[in-house]
């Protein structure tokens, strides 16, 4: 498929804030003064915890929420203030998938997909043409004329996603997309996501609680905690040197690289006298191959233990993540050397 969409859309959100009346009196602030621009043709993750105001954010896109104060801008346009024709018209350049998918039941997939088509009062013989483009493009033509009920999970976020580009948005918002999958079928609809954004230059701004999706899709993430961004930026920056506590939990679980037990078990705060340092290393690119930590024992004479240690692969980027330990009496003076090689550390306590 050729098409590509007119151009991208930037989506902006200037000093956001939602606040909810409770059912019982009182007010829920959802968001608190968000500020956060996605950039056209990115794939943004947001991340954070139930109820840190995920998918309050995402729904703003689209309208389904409005701001209690600031804006959001879809492009040049404001998405908070659209009403009528203006606000259709935001709606048809953002399309949506869902955690539970959202088909017709009574529908097959080209009919499901035909929907947002027939709403727009596009020609039947358009909307024959344009359904037969997008099953195929989402690796389902085998299976247009079945009923949701015949297809695996993996198969019906398909169609959601092939309904969602049906009227050609330029933004796509993802809503818990995968979380509802298996491991595997999560890397199969990634990567069906990925190939959209590239081939078709759309922005995707996804929600989810795990940062393994973020890692694996996401060129740009942003932290949410108890309704505020705490942290965002280029994914492998984020990864790579996390500021804030939230993130740092959320990485923990991600990144597979853990103290083992018997060093963990004896983790304290406050180095003990002739004792070692934990620190975690992490670094991008071209270091993940350098030999630093021997270049540590060789020029400075400072001896390494490697505790745990992977190479993984964020953004297209290997990235390094070790634990070592060494000796705490020099470990300001080997982290100072890391540092000046352009690796990270991190202080993770002190063994005896
Ligand atoms: N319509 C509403 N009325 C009242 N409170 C609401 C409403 N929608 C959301 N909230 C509250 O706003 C806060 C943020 O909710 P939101 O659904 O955006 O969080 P979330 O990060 O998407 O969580 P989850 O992952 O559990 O869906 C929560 O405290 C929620 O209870």
């Amino acid at each position: 498929m050729t098409e590509r969409n007119r151009d991208a859309a930037s989506i902006s959100f200037e000093a956001v804030g939602k606040a909810f009346a409770k059912p019982g009196g009182g007010t829920v602030h959802a968001l608190e003064d968000v500020s956060l621009r996605v950039e056209p043709g990115s794939i943004t993750g947001i991340i954070g915890r139930s109820g840190a105001g995920k998918s309050t954010l995402l729904r703003m896109v689209n309208g389904l929420e409005r701001p209690t104060s600031g804006r959001v801008l879809l492009g040049a346009h404001d998405v908070g203030t659209a009403r009528g024709r203006a606000l259709r018209d935001i709606r048809r350049d953002v399309g949506m998938i869902f955690q539970h998918f959202n088909l017709l039941a009574s529908r097959t997939v080209a009919g499901n997909i035909a929907m947002p088509l027939e709403i727009a009062g596009v020609a039947k013989s358009e909307i024959t043409a344009r359904v037969a483009e997008l099953v195929e493009r989402v690796g389902l033509s085998q299976q247009a004329n079945r009923y949701p009920a015949e297809l695996s999970g993996g198969q019906k976020q398909r169609v959601g996603i092939a309904r969602a580009l049906a009227t050609k948005p330029k933004v796509l918002l993802s809503d818990e997309a995968t979380s509802a999958l298996d491991p595997e079928t999560t890397q199969t609809v990634l990567s069906l996501l990925k190939d959209i954004n590239r081939d078709l230059g759309l922005t995707v701004l996804l929600i989810t609680h795990e940062m393994a999706v973020v890692r694996d899709i996401a060129s740009h993430v942003a932290v949410i905690d108890g309704g505020r961004i705490v942290e965002h930026g280029p994914t492998h920056d984020v990864f790579i040197a996390p500021k804030h506590a939230t993130t740092r939990s959320f990485l923990s679980g991600v990144t597979g690289v853990k103290l083992p037990a018997f060093v963990k078990s004896r983790l304290q705060n406050t180095p003990s006298e002739g004792g070692e340092e934990v620190i975690r290393v992490t670094f991008f690119g071209q270091h993940a191959t350098d030999p630093m930590l021997a270049k540590l024992t060789g020029e400075l004479g400072i001896e390494v233990n490697i505790l745990a240690g992977a190479v993984e692969e964020i953004g297209s980027h290997p990235f390094g993540n070790l634990l070592v330990s060494l000796p705490a009496a020099r470990g300001e003076e080997a982290r100072r050397y890391l540092q000046d090689h352009n690796l990270n550390t991190e202080v993770l306590g002190y063994v005896g």
